[in-house]
C-alpha cells in the first residue's frame, strides 16, 4: 500500500511542499520504503526530491526549500510491484506531452500486457519494473493523442477514459500537469481510497488538497472533504481553482479493500463514509460474541481466560472493546518500542522477524501464571504471533490463546498490499487447529468473514460489499492469466536480491541486477537532494 497526497494553494507565491510533507507524516504508516515530493513552480518548472527511506531519511530543511511552487504531489511507497530500487520511488515523471507527474497507490493486474502494449504499440520507453510507471505512460500516450499544443479539461478527461480502458486492477492516483493543475482519479471498483478536500483561508481564498486518507486532510485544516467515487476523476486547474468532478466510466462496483479497515488505515481516518476506529470497535464486539460461542458460554470463557492482551499497535482498539464486551480485564502486556516501525510492511522476512522482538517486549507480571488471550488485527505470515506466543510463555503464561479480528488469510493480495506469497501465509492450506500448532498457541480463534463485513459496513449501508480476495481467493476484477505467477516471480527475485546483498556477494548481485536490467540509480528529474 502507498500513501499519496496533492496540494494546490491559492497563494501563487506560497510553497506547497512543506504542507505536503506535513500531510505525508499522517500517511507514513502506508509506506516506509521510499518517499518523494514533486512541486511545480513558476513557468511550469518541476522540482523533485525522492529516494528510498522514510520521510525523515529523505527530507531535510534544505531539500524542502528546493521544492518551489504552490502546487505539488507526494508519495510514500510500499513496493508491491517491481522492486525496492531507488529508481522506483515516486512520484514518477514523463516530460512528453506537457510534463506529467504521477503518484499511484494500487496494483495493475495486467502489467505484463501493458508493458508489451507500451513497447510494441505506442513505442514508449519504460525504465523500471514499476507498474506505476506503466500507468503514467498509458496516460501520457492517451494525452498525446489529442495532438494539441495545450490541452484543456475535456482533453484530460478523454485521456483518462483511455487509462480506464487500458489499465486493469486497483488504482488511486494523484497527478499533476506542469503549469496546468492537479488531477485525481480512482479505479472503477473503488478498491483503493482517495479523498479530496478544501481549506478556506482567512482572506476568502480556497486551497485544494487530495490524499489517501481523510486524517491527512483534517490535519491540514480542511473543513470539507469527500471521497472520490469509483470511476470518478477530478481536475483542479490552477487558472480557475475550481474542481471539476467527472464520472469517467460507470461504477463497476463500490468495493473498497476491507484490509484498509483491518490493518492498513489509521483509526482516525474516515474512508468511504466509514470510521476506521468505529469499525475496529465493531470488530471487537463481533469477535467477543464469537469467542463466547467457541468457549461454550461467557462463564466458561471467563474461567479459561484471565486477561486480554493486545498486540500493539493496530489491534488495541478492537481488543479493548472485546475485553469490555466480555467483562474481562485488559492489560497492555507488550511494551512497544516506539522507534521501530510497522513490521509487516517491511520488504524482507529476516528484517520482519528480528523486528518483532525489538519492537515488542513482554511484561512478565502480566503473564505469570495466567491464561492469556492475545488479540491481533490479523495473522498474515504468523511472524508476529509465533514470536509473541513464545514471549508470553517465556514470561510465564499458562495457556496462550490467540484471537484475530480478521478471518484466516489464505490467498494473495493483488491490489497493492504485498501480503506474501500464498505459501508463506501461515493459514495457507492449514486448518485453524494447524495454525494454532504452527504458531505454538493453545488455540486460535478467527473472526468470521460475514462478521468482519458486518463490522465494517455497519456505518455506511451504501457499501455492502468489499474486496475480500485475501480471505476467499475471489477478486473483484478477476485475475489476468499468469498474473499471480508474475507476482511470485517478482517476489522471488526481490528476495534473492536481498539475500545476495546481505551476503555481500557483489558479483552475484550485479549479475542478477544486470540480467534483469534493473536500475539502481535514478535518472529522473534534477534531484534537489544531494541525496546519495
Ligand atoms: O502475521 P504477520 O506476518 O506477523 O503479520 C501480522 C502482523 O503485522 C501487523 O503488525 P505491524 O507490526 O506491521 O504493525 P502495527 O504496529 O500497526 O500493528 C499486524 O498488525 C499484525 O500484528
Ligand atoms: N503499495 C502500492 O500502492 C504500490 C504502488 C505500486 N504498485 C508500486 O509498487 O510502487
Ligand atoms: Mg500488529
Amino acid at each position: 500500500m502507498c500513501g499519496i497526497c496533492g496540494i494546490l494553494l491559492a497563494d501563487q507565491c506560497a510553497n506547497a511542499a512543506p504542507q505536503i510533507l506535513e500531510a505525508l507524516h499522517f500517511l507514513q504508516h502506508r509506506g516506509q520504503d521510499a518517499a518523494g515530493i514533486v512541486s511545480c513552480g513558476p513557468r511550469g518548472r518541476l522540482y523533485q526530491c525522492k529516494g528510498n527511506g522514510m520521510i525523515r531519511d529523505v527530507f531535510n530543511e534544505k531539500r524542502l526549500l528546493g521544492l518551489i511552487g504552490n502546487m505539488g504531489v507526494g508519495h510514500l511507497r510500499y513496493p508491491t510491484s517491481g522492486s525496492s530500487a531507488n529508481s522506483e520511488a515516486q512520484p514518477f515523471y514523463v516530460n512528453s506531452p506537457y510534463g506529467i507527474i504521477l503518484s499511484h497507490n494500487g496494483n495493475l493486474i495486467n502489467a505484463p500486457a501493458l508493458r508489451r502494449y507500451l513497447d510494441q504499440d505506442v513505442h514508449r520507453h519504460i525504465n523500471t519494473d514499476s507498474d506505476s510507471e506503466l500507468l503514467l505512460n498509458v496516460f501520457a500516450s492517451e494525452l498525446e493523442k489529442t495532438n494539441k499544443v495545450r490541452v484543456n479539461e475535456e482533453d484530460i478527461f478523454t485521456a483518462l477514459g483511455g487509462v480506464y480502458r487500458e489499465c486493469r486492477g486497483a488504482f488511486a492516483c494523484i497527478g499533476m500537469l506542469a503549469g496546468f493543475g492537479l488531477i485525481g482519479f480512482r479505479d472503477a471498483n473503488g478498491i483503493r481510497p482517495l479523498v479530496i478536500g478544501e481549506r478556506q483561508n482567512a482572506n476568502g481564498t480556497v486551497d485544494h488538497l487530495m490524499a489517501s486518507e481523510s486524517v491527512a486532510l483534517k490535519a491540514q485544516g480542511c473543513q470539507k472533504w469527500t471521497d472520490l467515487l469509483p470511476g470518478q476523476a477530478v481536475i483542479i486547474p490552477k487558472a480557475t481553482m475550481k474542481p471539476i468532478i467527472r464520472q469517467i466510466v460507470p461504477q463497476l462496483s463500490y468495493t473498497p479493500d476491507i484490509f484498509e479497515y483491518v490493518y492498513f488505515a489509521r483509526p482516525d481516518s474516515v474512508m468511504d463514509g466509514i470510521s476506521v476506529y468505529r469499525s475496529h470497535l465493531a470488530m471487537g464486539d463481533k469477535l467477543a460474541a464469537n469467542l463466547v460461542e467457541r468457549f461454550g458460554g461467557l462463564e466458561n470463557l471467563k474461567k479459561q481466560v484471565d486477561v486480554i492482551i493486545p498486540v500493539p499497535d493496530t489491534s488495541r482498539n478492537a481488543a479493548l472493546q472485546l475485553a469490555f464486551a466480555l467483562g474481562i480485564i485488559y492489560r497492555e502486556g507488550f511494551v512497544k518500542n516506539r522507534y521501530v516501525g510497522r513490521t509487516f510492511i517491511m520488504p524482507d522476512q529476516q528484517a520482519r522477524r528480528s523486528s518483532v522482538r525489538t519492537k515488542l517486549n513482554a511484561m512478565d507480571l502480566e503473564f505469570e501464571n495466567r491464561n492469556v488471550l492475545i488479540v491481533d488485527d490479523s495473522i498474515v505470515r504468523g511472524t508476529t504471533s509465533k514470536e509473541i506466543v513464545q514471549m508470553a510463555r517465556e514470561a510465564g503464561a499458562k495457556k496462550v490463546y490467540v484471537a484475530s479480528c480478521a478471518p484466516p488469510i489464505r490467498y494473495n493480495h493483488i491490489y497493492g498490499i504485498d501480503l506474501a506469497d500464498t505459501k508463506e501465509l501461515v493459514a495457507y492450506s492449514r486448518t485453524e487447529a494447524e495454525v494454532a500448532t504452527a504458531i505454538g498457541a493453545d488455540d486460535v480463534i478467527y473472526q468470521t468473514l460475514p462478521d468482519l463485513i458486518a463490522a465494517v459496513s455497519g456505518e455506511n449501508p451504501a457499501i455492502k460489499q468489499f474486496e475480500v480476495g485475501v480471505f476467499t481467493g475471489e477478486y473483484v476484477t478477476g485475475v489476468e492469466n499468469g498474473y499471480l505467477e508474475h507476482l511470485d516471480k517478482i517476489r522471488f527475485q526481490n528476495a534473492r536480491l536481498k539475500e545476495l546483498e546481505r551476503s555481500a556477494d557483489k558479483a552475484g548481485y550485479n549479475a542478477l541486477v544486470n540480467g534483469e536490467g534493473k536500475a539502481d540509480v535514478d535518472i529522473g528529474l534534477y534531484n534537489t537532494a544531494d541525496y546519495r
